[in-house]
């Protein structure tokens, strides 16, 4: 992918970073941040931290961003930050004029740092930003919000919809576990229509549309997705009822997914997902990246530019 013209270094060298930090996420891994941007500086970068306020700073930070006085914007934080930052480079990278995307991770599950695989040290974080070298991956769309990973609807969508931030804080992954022991026992048995490109709709209980082969943190639902491949693989859970749903968690969580002769991974460029009206309330939560994205119906689709990323 081309940069346009910008004031970019014409070596493709990330001199200049607008680091835009989430001060609350992973149980506030500040130490990290800082050790990382002493290590640019001590390399000659420049570097301005900018710290969120709020959900939604982090997207309007990157948007507002001038692409002709950045050569990177690094997201340091979760997978929530992350996916923001994504969101506001969503328009330059449409034109092609996005800086590079650096991560920081300092989250609860770090997927897309797994994906990438991004080290967690501050000295290697720090090589992988200032080296320069760029993956150019291919987002998608849901209801218009872009991720880069994953969205699904069904029984992970309810429990990132409903799992509490305070006790992410206190016992990190651990929440996600009890907080799908708790979906497990009181969800009701939603079930989804599920559209691929112009094919026949299809029932299942819950559905996972991957862009990256990781999924939860370092589990596999979609062997052969990759963030630099411009495909989503949709996974299909068809089965409903409780039973079914402690089934696919443990096939999820012990990696025998593919050992299920219900489960199925198909390729496809469009996923319209369709449901029940939910409470009453909402309707079901469509997740994107580990963060509530969308409500049903969701179409989602390849966002059809790339976004270059320092991978190291
Ligand atoms: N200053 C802030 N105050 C409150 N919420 C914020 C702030 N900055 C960002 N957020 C929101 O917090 C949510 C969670 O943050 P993030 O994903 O970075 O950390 P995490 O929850 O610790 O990690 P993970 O997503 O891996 O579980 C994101 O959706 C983000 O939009």
């Amino acid at each position: 992918m081309t940069d346009g013209p910008t004031a970019r270094p014409a070596d493709g060298a990330v001199r200049r970073l607008l680091v835009i930090h989430n001060p609350t996420a992973g149980g506030r891994r500040a130490r990290r941040l800082r050790a990382v941007v002493g290590r640019l500086e001590a390399r000659g970068l420049t570097v301005d931290v900018k710290p969120t306020g709020r959900r939604g700073d982090a997207e309007e930070f990157a948007r507002a961003v001038d692409p002709g006085s950045v050569d990177a914007v690094v997201a340091a934080g979760g997978d929530g930050t992350i996916n923001e930052v994504i969101n506001g480079l969503a328009s330059h990278a449409a034109s092609g004029r996005a800086p590079a995307l650096g991560i920081v991770p300092m989250g609860t599950a770090n997927v897309l740092a797994a994906e990438l695989g991004l080290p967690l040290d501050a000295e290697r974080i720090a090589a992988a930003i200032a080296g320069g070298r760029r993956t150019a991956i291919w987002p998608a769309l849901a209801n218009g919000r872009v991720f880069s990973m994953m969205a699904g609807v069904g029984l992970d969508a309810r429990v990132v919809e409903r799992v509490d931030p305070r006790v992410k804080r206190l016992i990190g992954k651990g929440a996600y576990v009890a907080e799908t022991l708790v979906q497990l026992a009181i969800r009701p048995d939603h079930r989804y229509r599920v559209t691929l490109d112009d094919g026949e709709p299809q029932e299942v209980a819950s559905v996972i549309v991957a862009k990256g082969h990781f999924y939860g943190g370092r589990f596999i639902c979609a062997p052969d997705a990759r963030l630099t491949a411009p495909e989503l693989h949709v996974c299909l859970f068809p089965r409903g009822g409780r039973l079914n749903a402690l089934r696919y968690v443990w096939g999820v969580t012990a990696g025998r997914l593919a050992h299920f002769p219900d489960y199925r991974v198909v390729t496809a460029r469009r996923v319209r997902i369709e449901g029940p009206a939910g409470d009453g309330v909402f309707a079901d939560a469509v997740q994107g990246d580990g963060d509530v994205l969308a409500r049903l119906p969701v179409e989602i689709a390849l966002a059809g530019w790339t976004l270059p990323v320092l991978a190291g």
